[in-house]
């Protein structure tokens, strides 16, 4: 048996995943306003983040990198490409994705060693983050990284640095600057149009090169950056019966996308014929990006 040292919270008994009381620069999780090395980074990345991610822009991102035409490649191959990306809308990671792709899928085993369909969404939930190679476009870190939201309609005040929103476009428009905007109660999340970034089209890339994960785990690939729905409950006008059971795996996962991120980083040699080997259970050897 495994004992933390650490206060009650911070104890793991058995050798599961233990959640930690802070993250590698000894601040809590998630918090935007802590002064730290990263704060005025992070803030700049959401503003820019809330000016430009209108509609117009949405559709026409969707529409464009929904074709999928632009590169032919396995997800061992995009895994590795994602190795000299840091992500500069994250608080709590300056680690290269490559490291927090593994520490996701690996901590999930820790705790579900049967869900072998929840391992390998841990390791490819921010393949999207591709969009900012240059083989995508190069795409400027406000379309593709942060936390995601509905456009369409009015956003929440509990959108990370919602003061930013005021610049949007979309914000005085009336057509999208009511609760519903041009939804209707209870749509779906499916009829929705979220941010654009890594979530979205990572979703896409999954769906559209047929692959055989759960619809769970296709849920918390598209919806994992949304910290209005997951963490606030905002938004719950949006969903229907589907979402709401699809919510509770988002739940899960959650905890260890969020929570695993860390300095101690894996052995990638170690734990790369496992996941290989998953990745043959549910993808073809080449995907359309
Ligand atoms: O900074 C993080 C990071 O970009 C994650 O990949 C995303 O899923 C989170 O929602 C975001 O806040
Ligand atoms: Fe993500
Ligand atoms: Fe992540």
């Amino acid at each position: 048996m495994t004992m933390v040292v650490g206060d009650s919270k911070e104890m793991g008994l058995g050798g599961g995943f233990v959640v930690p009381n802070t993250n590698s620069f000894g601040q809590t999780f998630r918090d935007y306003d802590a002064a730290s090395e990263r704060q005025k980074s992070v803030e700049e990345f959401y503003r820019a983040n809330h000016i430009h991610q209108t509609y117009d822009f949405v559709k026409k991102m969707r529409e464009e990198y929904g074709k999928l035409d632009r590169v032919e490649m396995s997800i061992w191959e995009c895994i590795e490409l994602l190795n000299e990306f840091v992500d500069e809308s994250d608080p709590d990671l300056d680690e290269p994705q490559i490291e927090h792709l593994l520490q996701t899928a690996e901590a999930i085993r820790k705790d579900y060693p049967d869900e072998d369909w929840l391992h390998l969404t841990g390791l490819i939930h921010d393949l999207g983050k591709v969009l900012l190679h240059p083989s995508f476009g190069q795409l400027p870190q406000w379309a593709v990284v942060g936390d995601t939201f509905p456009v369409g309609c009015a956003f929440d005040e509990s959108n990370v640095h919602f003061k930013h929103f005021k610049e949007n476009p979309d914000y005085d428009n009336p057509k999208y600057n009511t609760k519903l905007g041009v939804y209707s109660e209870g749509c779906g999340l499916e009829n929705v149009l979220m941010s654009f970034g890594h979530d979205d089209y990572m979703y896409l890339v999954a769906k559209e090169n047929n692959t055989t994960l759960p619809s769970a785990a296709l849920f918390a690939i598209r919806y994992h950056s949304f910290y209005p729905l997951h963490k606030h409950g905002a938004y719950q006008y949006l969903l229907n019966k589907e979402d709401r059971e699809n919510l509770k795996w988002l739940h899960i996962f959650n905890k260890y996308d969020l929570y695993s991120k860390s300095k101690v980083r894996i052995d990638v040699e170690e734990v790369k014929p496992y996941y290989l080997s998953l990745i043959e259970k549910y993808f073809p050897a080449k995907l359309k990006w």
